[in-house]
């Protein structure tokens, strides 16, 4: 009864840990695996749908995604919007990134500079060098790094509380949390790619939407 649920004065349990996913202290999950090979087999799962997609089809979606997103950050001039180089079948928005630039805009695209550390980032417009960086990602070869007021983060995997699943490296939340940050992130991705929870853990970072080729989705509710 009522007297059963009083806190005894306490705002809050003295511990928490209640409250996080098991896996996050390295213990087993109801379903037998730990949080990091739960994500292991997640993110495999969720790549080969991807590439299972055919060529026209990612095309035909990247396009979709880019108006949603156009529509979502526009206007762009006086704007910085951080963009990857697209690899194993993520949406491939390099000619945004050329729009963004016509439009008095500035692309960037991440450099990973260290594992384990929040990612740098330069402007690139197509015709400009890059080089092989961390994992043979291309990158700009040259230039200061820039501060971006977008972050464009592809996800492998994303729920409808705009939780990200990325290749597992922690980059994109190291670089939301670090200090003097004030991005806003957008995960991009195909409707595929949604799975019903993340497992979000203290460090996981919401976006501030979801776009797929199909739906703008926020925290609170599909905008469009
Ligand atoms: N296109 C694109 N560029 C991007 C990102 C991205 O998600 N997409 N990133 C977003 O963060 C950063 C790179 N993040 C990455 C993180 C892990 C791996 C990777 O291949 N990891 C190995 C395992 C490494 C390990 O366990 O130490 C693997 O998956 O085999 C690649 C890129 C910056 N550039
Ligand atoms: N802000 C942070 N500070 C320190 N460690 C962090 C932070 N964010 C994430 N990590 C660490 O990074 C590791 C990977 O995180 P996670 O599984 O969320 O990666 P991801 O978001 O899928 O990868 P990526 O962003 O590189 O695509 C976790 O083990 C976590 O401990």
């Amino acid at each position: 009864m009522a007297a059963d649920d009083e806190t005894a004065g306490f705002a809050s349990p003295a511990c928490l840990a209640h409250e996080v996913d098991p896996g996050y202290m390295g213990l087993p999950q109801p379903g037998g695996l730990t949080l990091a090979a739960w994500r292991k087999a997640e993110r495999e799962r969720l790549i080969a749908l991807r590439l299972a997609m055919p060529q026209a089809e990612r095309q035909a979606a990247s396009e979709a995604i880019a108006e949603r997103l156009a529509a979502r950050i526009g206007p762009f001039a006086g704007r910085t919007v951080s963009f990857y180089w697209p690899f194993r079948g993520e949406p491939d928005l390099r000619p945004l990134a050329e729009r963004v630039w016509a439009e008095g805009g500035t692309a960037l695209l991440p450099v990973v500079v260290a594992k384990a550390a929040p990612l740098l980032f330069r402007a690139w417009r197509s015709g400009e060098p890059l080089e092989k960086g961390v994992w043979n990602i291309p990158v700009p070869a040259e230039g200061d790094a820039r501060e971006p007021d977008v972050v464009i983060a592809p996800v492998v995997g994303y729920d409808s509380a705009c939780y990200r699943l990325g290749y597992g490296g922690g980059f994109f939340d190291r670089t939301l949390a670090a200090p003097g940050g004030r991005a806003t992130a957008i995960g991009v991705g195909y409707g595929l790619q949604r799975i019903a929870t993340i497992r979000p853990q203290p460090y996981d970072i919401p976006m501030s939407a979801v776009v797929t080729e199909a739906e703008t989705l926020t925290p609170a509710r599909v905008v469009g």
